[in-house]
C-alpha cells in the first residue's frame, strides 16, 4: 500500500542530518567500539540509527493493525480517545491537540497501546482497545512490544554501565511489574494537506528511550547549537532511536533528550499518507524523575553543573507524562502566552529562525 510499504525516494536536495549507525547485535555482544559509538550518539545528539535490531517484520505487522484501527468510523474511534487529562493510551483523533501558540489544531492520528495492557491481555491494566486491536494482540501487538522491550532494555543496561551505575539501576526504574506509560504508537498523517507546515510540534520525548520505525521522511531534529531544522532520512531496515527526558534527568544531563518535530514528508513523498510506528519506554509511574547522583559520581558531577532544581523535578514519571500530554490538548489551550505544551527539558527557547 502506498505510504505503508511502497513510497517514492526521499529527495536528496533537502537539509539532512547524518546520524551514527549503531549495530544492535554488536552492542548486545559487548563490542567495545560499538558501545562507544552508542555512547557518543546518546550523549552528543541523542539520536542514532539502529541496525540489526530484528524488529522490522513486527513493526510492519503493527502498522497494519494501526491502519485498520485508524480506519474505523470516527464515532468508534472517539470511544477510545486519550482524553484531556493527559492520558497516553487509546486513540488520538485528529484535531485534539494545539500545535502552536495560535492554537492551530493538529491533523494526525495515533493508536497508542500500553505495554502493560498488551503483556497482560486479556486482562486490562489501564484500558480496553477496539476489537480490531484485540484480535491482533497476540499475533502483532505483543510480538512488537516484546521484541522492542528487549532491544530498549539492552540499550538501557549498556548506558547504565557507561553512566557508572550499579548493574540494573536504570532497569529497576522500569520494572515490568510496576505500571508505566510505556507504549507502542502508530502514527498516521494525511497526504497533501495544502499549506500544512507541521504535523507534530517541536518537543523532546517524555520517557527513557524511543525506538522508531518510519517510512517516509518528515522527522526533523534541531542539533545542538543549530539554528535550522534538519531532516532525518528514513533508511529501510534502520530504526531511529532517541533519548527522552527521563534518561536525561536520571543521568544529570549526560544523556541528551533532543528537540525534534514532524513536518509533511519532503518532495514526492508528500503525496502519500505518512506512517510511522514507535515503541516508547517510559519509567514506572511512581519513579521519581531526579538525577541518580547517589549511585554514580559521574552523574553527581554532571548534575551539580546544571541549574539548581533542573534534575530534581519533584515529579514522578506519571505526573511528568500527564503534564506534557495534557498540555498539548486543544481543550487545555489557554491562549498564546500559556501555550507551552511542548515544554519539557528543552527549556532553551527555540531559535527564531526555526519557528516555521
Ligand atoms: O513519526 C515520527 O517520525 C516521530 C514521532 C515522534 O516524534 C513522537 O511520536 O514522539
Ligand atoms: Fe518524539
Amino acid at each position: 500500500m502506498p505510504g505503508l510499504t511502497t513510497f517514492p525516494p526521499f529527495p536528496d536536495d533537502v537539509p539532512t542530518h547524518p546520524l551514527l549507525v549503531v549495530d544492535y547485535e554488536l552492542v548486545k555482544a559487548g563490542n567495545e567500539a560499538e558501545i562507544e559509538k552508542l555512547w557518543e550518539a546518546a550523549t552528543q545528539l541523542g539520536f542514532w540509527y539502529l541496525k540489526n535490531h530484528g524488529v522490522d517484520a513486527e513493526a510492519q505487522a503493527l502498522l497494519e493493525v494501526g491502519r485498520k484501527a485508524l480506519s474505523l468510523p470516527l464515532e468508534e474511534k472517539l470511544k477510545y480517545e486519550l482524553g484531556d487529562e493527559g492520558g497516553s493510551f487509546g486513540i488520538k483523533t485528529a484535531g485534539v491537540q494545539a500545535i502552536d501558540a495560535d492554537g492551530t489544531r493538529d491533523k494526525i492520528e495515533f493508536l497508542n497501546v500500553s505495554q502493560d495492557d498488551a503483556l497482560a491481555w486479556p486482562e486490562v491494566v489501564h484500558r480496553a482497545y477496539p476489537d480490531i486491536v484485540n484480535a491482533h494482540m497476540h499475533s502483532a501487538v505483543r510480538p512488537f512490544m516484546e521484541k522492542s522491550l528487549a532491544v530498549n532494555n539492552t540499550l538501557l543496561e549498556v548506558l547504565n554501565s557507561k553512566l557508572g551505575l550499579p548493574p540494573g539501576t536504570i532497569a529497576s526504574f522500569h520494572d515490568p511489574m510496576d505500571p508505566s506509560s510505556s507504549l507502542s504508537r502508530c502514527i498516521r498523517a494525511p497526504p497533501c494537506v495544502p499549506n500544512e507546515k507541521l504535523f507534530i510540534p517541536a518537543h523532546t520525548d517524555y520517557g527513557s528511550l524511543t525506538f522508531l520505525h518510519n517510512r517516509t521522511g518528515g522527522l526533523q531534529v534541531l542539533p545542538p547549537g543549530a539554528n535550522q531544522w534538519y531532516y532525518v532520512k528514513p533508511i529501510p531496515g534502520l530504526a531511529i532511536c532517541n533519548v527522552g527526558d527521563a534518561l536525561n534527568i536520571f543521568s544529570g544531563g549526560i544523556l541528551r533528550s533532543n528537540i525534534h518535530r514532524v513536518v509533511p514528508p519532503p518532495g514526492e513523498q508528500a503525496a502519500l499518507e505518512r506512517w510511522s510506528v514507535g515503541f516508547f519506554t517510559r519509567p514506572s509511574d511512581n519513579a521519581m524523575l531526579r538525577a541518580i547522583s547517589d549511585k554514580s559520581a559521574l552523574i553527581a558531577e554532571a548534575a551539580a553543573k546544571g541549574e539548581p532544581g533542573k534534575f530534581e523535578t519533584g515529579a514522578n514519571a506519571k505526573e511528568w507524562v500527564m503534564r506534557r500530554t495534557g498540555g498539548l490538548r486543544y481543550n487545555n489551550y489557554k491562549g498564546a502566552g500559556g501555550w507551552n505544551g511542548w515544554k519539557g527539558t528543552e527549556d532553551t527557547p527555540l531559535p527564531e529562525a526555526t519557528k516555521a
